[in-house]
């Protein structure tokens, strides 16, 4: 299985450790299609530029058989991210820590009714729950 992960870059870094945690864990579901620079550093690490980062992000998340998107910190690329991901019609969770304070747009709040939950799933979850949460979903995934 090819799992694609989004998390903020330039829509700010704070939760860089948490994706750290999220991308390792996937590992042990599938093959995680994600940019190497889960770092503080951002597209300057890439050669290509901007323009290399988007064909590469774009082609993963066709190859994607799922999509996790960690969406407490908001970025326009992991909102575009999503939008792509379900014109694509993929399966998508994201995760949401409400204990942040933020409270998540609406476009990707409200987005689980347009869709069935199977296919399109928000969870509010706390940073030391994170990895049962995984478990929990995908294992209910290889159910479906
Ligand atoms: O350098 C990058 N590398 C990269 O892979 N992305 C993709 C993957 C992330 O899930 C998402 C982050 O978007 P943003 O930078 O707008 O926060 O966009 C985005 C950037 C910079 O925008």
């Amino acid at each position: 299985m090819n799992i694609y992960f989004c998390g903020s870059i330039r829509g700010g870094r704070q939760d860089m450790e948490i994706y750290q945690k999220i991308a390792k864990k996937l590992q042990n579901y599938g093959q995680v299609l994600s940019h190497d620079d889960i770092s503080e550093k951002g597209v300057e690490a890439v050669p290509g530029g901007d323009e290399a980062v988007y064909d590469r992000e774009m082609e993963w998340l066709a190859q994607s058989d799922v999509v996790v998107a960690e969406v407490t910190q908001p970025s326009f690329g992991v909102g575009y991210e999503i939008g792509q991901a379900m014109a694509l019609k993929k399966r998508i969770l994201c995760l949401f820590r409400p204990s942040s304070g933020k409270v998540l747009s609406a476009m990707i709040q409200r987005a689980k009714g347009k869709l069935g939950s199977s296919i399109f799933q928000v969870q509010d979850y706390e940073e030391e729950e994170v990895e049962v949460v995984l478990e929990n979903y995908f294992g209910e995934f290889t159910k479906n």
